[in-house]
């Protein structure tokens, strides 16, 4: 069996001094895909939050990546981070610089230094989502679907053993959706990464079955498969 790269046990998740989700079990393997679903309010970000470390964990205990998070320092976050690829629906890209710079700008900021292996490791989040011709253009000169895939390129670019993912088809149309899907689906089988999506797109998750984790009257109900809704 895989390694759990997720390991949540009896976890009570707050925003401020409300208590969102209660008695959060959770254990998730590498090379899984995960759907999260729930309707809006029902701590979906609050439960990403915490696994990435923005969101402190107080009550109960949670291994991510090897990490306790229970009382985290906030000086450990970046290194929690390292270990992890994010994806956001709204892409955060930087504006300002073309496609190959974003990336650069995250190796750098995590504490690459060579840049022949910078420069490698550029050329090879890129081709993993089939953009190596698009090094150079500005994100303004792509459409959403290859902005959605730059932003995967660059969750990828620790060769994160964890990838979250806040709904990163919320933008998109049908087609571009399913280039999104079997992307993410053959990161999870290629690189054995465990993949937690977000998503309130059902019709997404019956085309693509996968386990399925809900967030619902404040607990995380694991339904395993689809056939709950
Ligand atoms: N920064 C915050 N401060 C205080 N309360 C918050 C904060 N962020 C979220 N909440 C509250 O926590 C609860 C869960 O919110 P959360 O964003 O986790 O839900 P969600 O399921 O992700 O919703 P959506 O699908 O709309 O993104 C909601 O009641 C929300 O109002």
């Amino acid at each position: 069996m895989q390694q759990p790269i997720i390991e949540i046990k009896n976890a009570n998740i707050y925003q401020g001094d409300s208590l969102v989700l209660k008695e959060v079990n959770l254990t998730i393997r590498e090379g899984e895909f995960v759907y999260l679903v729930g309707r809006t309010g029902t701590g979906k970000s609050s439960l990403l939050k915490t696994l990435y470390g923005d969101l402190l964990l107080t009550e109960g205990e949670a291994v991510v990546a090897e990490y306790q998070l229970k009382n985290m320092h906030w000086k450990q976050v970046p290194y929690l981070r390292r270990k992890l690829g994010v994806v956001f629906q709204d892409f955060r890209l930087l504006t300002d610089r073309n496609v190959a710079n974003n990336l650069r700008f995250v190796l750098k900021a995590t504490g690459w230094t060579d840049k022949k292996l910078i420069d490698d490791k550029v050329t090879q989040v890129l081709e993993q989502v089939g953009l190596q011709h698009k090094a150079n253009k500005m994100p303004y000169e792509m459409s959403g679907g290859e902005q959605q895939r730059v932003d995967i390129a660059r969750a990828l670019l620790n060769s994160p053993k964890l990838i979250l993912a806040d709904e990163p088809t919320g933008n998109l149309d049908p087609v571009t959706t399913d280039e999104i899907m079997n992307l993410l689906l053959s990161i999870a089988k290629e690189s054995n990464a465990a993949i937690v999506m977000a998503t309130h797109d059902y019709a997404v998750v019956k085309k693509y079955p996968a386990r399925l984790i809900k967030t619902e009257g404040g607990r995380v109900v694991d339904n395993a498969t689809i056939d709950n809704l």
